[in-house]
């Protein structure tokens, strides 16, 4: 393991996007008391900025600042703050070599993933500052002579932003881009392992032009009494969330005393499915994508593998043969595929999962153990039945669970068999096969013979535990408008 310590700011061209005071109401600032708390590498352990740990009050303020930017802000046309948008998105782009060293090194994820990010993340910028000059309203037939109906669609209000540590730029552009394009403002709280990305992103709005006031980031350590502060000020009207589905709960008991309108993105547990009609090759690079990527922290990752008896040999070789060319290490040294977990939590859970298995007789096809630090060998784990932990809990790591089926009806029923629906995957070549399997599995998203499915102009989100709304697409804007219906008597 790298040990020596991450001099952040010698690794970036303008080392002014690493950005530790919290943006608030327009203004870089400390916390009232002076509070910081430590941002730390996964890789190397070692602490790379110290960061303001703001409390509710100076949230408050921020909220307070993004009601009152709003007013001017959506009185702009939609083609002026389109081009703030597109200026914001253009700045993302030209210093998405140092925003991705940010990302990789408060977050761990390989530094080519990481720019791979940042570029999905100012997709999600200039696509929303494309739709807001799309947002229609209607004329109705009245149903009187003398009535005329319009539907108008208006700002939402101000939206509070809580997102995790595993897409530190991304899940926040995924909500900010609509929410501004729509004419709102918005104040984003970003996991405390993670607030960097956001910081820095912070930085590249003000140089866009995104007024003062009308976009804040309030980092803070006190994720429980922020939350609350978002569901208890009336001046928030749009709650949006993503993270584990217990959190979400949470959330949501908090935000029913005020009626709070909330879009849900939450845990996963995604199944992925090779039937005996796949092309083997081909599935054994998709398992690789959906598993692997992020080191298996992404709410997507395919988390349990069902794979057709007559082939389950043969993908079991070629899987394990291609998890052990993946090359673990630091994600800012050249040709790593995998980094680190980002936490001792998400080490244990992996072994803990792992251990469940074998205890049930499961085997280790590959890796199994962990390394140094914070980093986990890449596994394969054959043998796994459906009373398995792997098969309830979503794992969030490097760990391929292998379970067997012999019928189509099998798969099916064991795939829907969670409280989970974000993401699924299969693979086949059947056109029957597959178009009785793409309607019959209970999920958002369905990857059929792909196991990478995310992009801005498609609907991201879950069904059932998964979670409530959808994020990106021409659908993504909806939840930051209300419709207004205006009955005119002539
Ligand atoms: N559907 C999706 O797109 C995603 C789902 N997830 C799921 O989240 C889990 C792992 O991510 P993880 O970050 O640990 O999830 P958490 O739900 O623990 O954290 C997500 C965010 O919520 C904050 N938070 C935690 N508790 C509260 C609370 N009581 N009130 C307000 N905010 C709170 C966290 O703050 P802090 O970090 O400071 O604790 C963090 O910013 C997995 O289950 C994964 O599937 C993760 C990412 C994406
Ligand atoms: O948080 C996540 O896991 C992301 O939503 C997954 S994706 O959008 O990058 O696929």
């Amino acid at each position: 393991m790298n040990t020596h310590a991450t001099d952040l700011k010698m690794l970036l061209k303008d080392p002014s996007l690493l950005e530790t005071r919290a943006y608030v109401a327009g203004a870089w600032t400390d916390a009232d008391d002076g509070a910081t708390f430590d941002v730390i590498n996964p890789a190397r352990g070692d602490v790379i900025a110290r960061v303001a740990d703001l409390g509710r009050a100076e949230v408050a303020r921020a909220i307070s600042a993004a009601a009152e930017a709003m007013k001017a802000w959506t009185a702009r046309t939609a083609k002026d703050r389109a081009q703030v948008m597109r200026k914001w998105f253009d700045l993302m782009m030209e210093n998405q070599d140092d925003l991705g060293k940010i990302l990789t090194a408060e977050m761990g994820k390989p530094l080519a993933e990481a720019k791979g990010e940042i570029a999905y993340g100012a997709s999600f910028i200039e696509w929303f500052g494309e739709e807001a000059k799309r947002i229609y309203g209607e004329t109705i037939p009245g149903h009187m002579p003398d009535k005329r109906l319009t539907v108008i669609r208006q700002p939402i209000g101000v939206v509070a932003s809580i997102t995790p540590w595993n897409f530190p730029n991304a899940m926040i552009t995924r909500k900010c881009a609509p929410a501004l394009a729509a004419g709102c403002g918005f104040v984003g709280r970003p996991a405390s392992e993670t607030p960097l990305s956001a910081l820095a992103m912070a930085v590249l709005a003000e140089r866009a032009g995104i007024p003062k006031g009308l976009f804040s980031i309030v980092p803070s350590t006190k994720a429980s009494d922020i939350g609350k502060e978002f569901c208890e000020n009336p001046l928030i009207r749009k709650l949006t969330f993503t993270g584990s589905t217990n959190t979400g709960r949470i959330l949501l008991r908090q935000a029913a005393d005020q009626v709070l309108k909330c879009s849900m993105e939450l845990g996963g547990n995604a199944p992925f499915i090779v039937f005996d009609d796949a092309d083997l090759d081909a599935a054994v690079e998709g398992a690789m994508a959906s598993k692997f990527r992020n080191n298996g922290q992404t709410c997507v990752c395919a988390n349990r593998i069902y794979v057709q008896a007559g082939v389950y040999d043969a993908f079991a070789d070629k899987l394990a043969a291609a998890v052990e060319k993946l090359r673990v290490g630091d994600g800012l040294a050249e040709g790593v595929t995998t980094g680190p977990l980002i936490n001792e939590k998400a080490v244990e859970k992996v072994q803990d999962h792992i251990q469940d298995a074998l205890s049930g007789g499961a085997r280790i096809l590959t890796g199994g153990k962990p390394m140094e630090g914070l980093f986990f060998e890449p596994t394969v784990v054959t043998g796994i039945t459906q009373s398995m932990k792997v098969a309830t809990e979503e794992t969030f790591g490097p760990l391929a669970p292998l379970f067997r089926f012999e019928t189509e009806d099998e798969a099916v029923a064991h795939a829907n068999d969670t409280i989970f629906g974000l993401a699924a995957y299969f693979y086949a070549r059947d056109i029957g096969r597959v178009t009785r399997v793409q309607e019959a599995l209970e999920y958002g998203i369905v990857g059929v013979n792909t196991g990478i499915i995310s992009t801005e102009v498609a609907p991201f989100g879950g069904v059932k535990q998964s979670g409530l709304g959808r994020e990106g697409s021409r659908h993504g804007i909806e939840d930051y408008l209300e419709m207004k219906y205006i009955c005119l008597s002539v």
